[in-house]
């Protein structure tokens, strides 16, 4: 049987991850995991609860005190907290404008690390997310970094919002994606980062089946 790898796929916001991750874990038959998603669970309830955003101590007690689930499914995957579904609410934009203060604190980042490699145990896994092949799976066996401008990055995101018939303004969202960027890159603790092994794909000018097969292809030499 052929081995089952472990695939990270890093890179800024709205650079494509989750959208190729699915489609590739798919392909060989993977479990896909979007580890955005476990961050924007996190500032969800802690939003919900009024909680302070930088109040580290509490936000790990919270963390620690909820049942936070990842389930595959056909479209990706559905998120579940403490028994509750939130897989479309933590898409807003309040989540999404926040997220990036919840992320940025060390404990908080250990304890998500540390579910995350339970996840990932056993390899046949995609995985997605800004430390995936700095911090979470250092020895994964394809690491990817998926880079297009702010530009292209924004314009994708609106035509996205448009599509799900949510209010988009492109000049927000460019301003909002590169504030995301500013503060996961210049976090002290597992700093949006490409790791040194990883191979990095511009995909500005790329659809997404060629990024896909740019992932197959490394997957390819990897299992030979
Ligand atoms: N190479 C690409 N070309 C055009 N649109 C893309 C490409 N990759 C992703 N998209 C679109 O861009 C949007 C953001 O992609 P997504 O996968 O959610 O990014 P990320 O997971 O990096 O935040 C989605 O609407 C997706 O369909
Ligand atoms: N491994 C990860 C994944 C996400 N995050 C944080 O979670 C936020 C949301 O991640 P996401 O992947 O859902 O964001 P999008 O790029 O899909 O909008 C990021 O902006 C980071 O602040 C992180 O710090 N580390």
């Amino acid at each position: 049987m052929e081995k089952k790898l472990s695939i990270a796929i890093d890179g800024p916001a709205a650079a494509g991850k989750s959208t190729v991750a699915k489609v590739v874990a798919e392909k060989l038959s993977y479990i896909y995991i979007d580890t955005g998603a476990m961050y924007r669970a996190l500032t969800y309830k802690a939003l919900v609860n009024n909680f302070n955003l930088e109040d580290e101590n509490s936000l790990l007690d919270t963390l620690l005190a909820t049942k936070l689930e990842l389930f595959p499914s056909p479209n990706g995957q559905l998120v579940f907290l403490d028994n509750q579904e939130v897989t479309e609410e933590i898409r807003s934009s309040t989540v999404t404008n926040s997220v990036s203060i919840v992320a940025k604190h060390q404990k908080v980042r250990e304890e998500m690390v540390r579910m995350q490699q339970s996840f990932a145990v056993n390899g046949g896994v995609v995985m997605d997310g800004r430390d995936i092949g700095t911090h979470v799976l250092p020895n994964a066996e394809v690491k990817v970094f998926l880079l297009a401008s702010v530009e292209e990055r924004a314009v994708r995101r609106h035509a996205e919002n448009l599509q799900k018939g949510y209010p988009s303004d492109l000049e927000q969202l460019k301003e909002e994606i590169a504030r995301r960027d500013k503060i996961d890159s210049e976090r002290e603790f597992a700093p949006l980062r490409k790791a040194d092994d990883a191979i990095e794909i511009d995909t500005t000018s790329l659809t997404i089946p060629e990024v896909v097969e740019k992932i197959m292809d490394l997957v390819h030499e990897r299992v030979g």
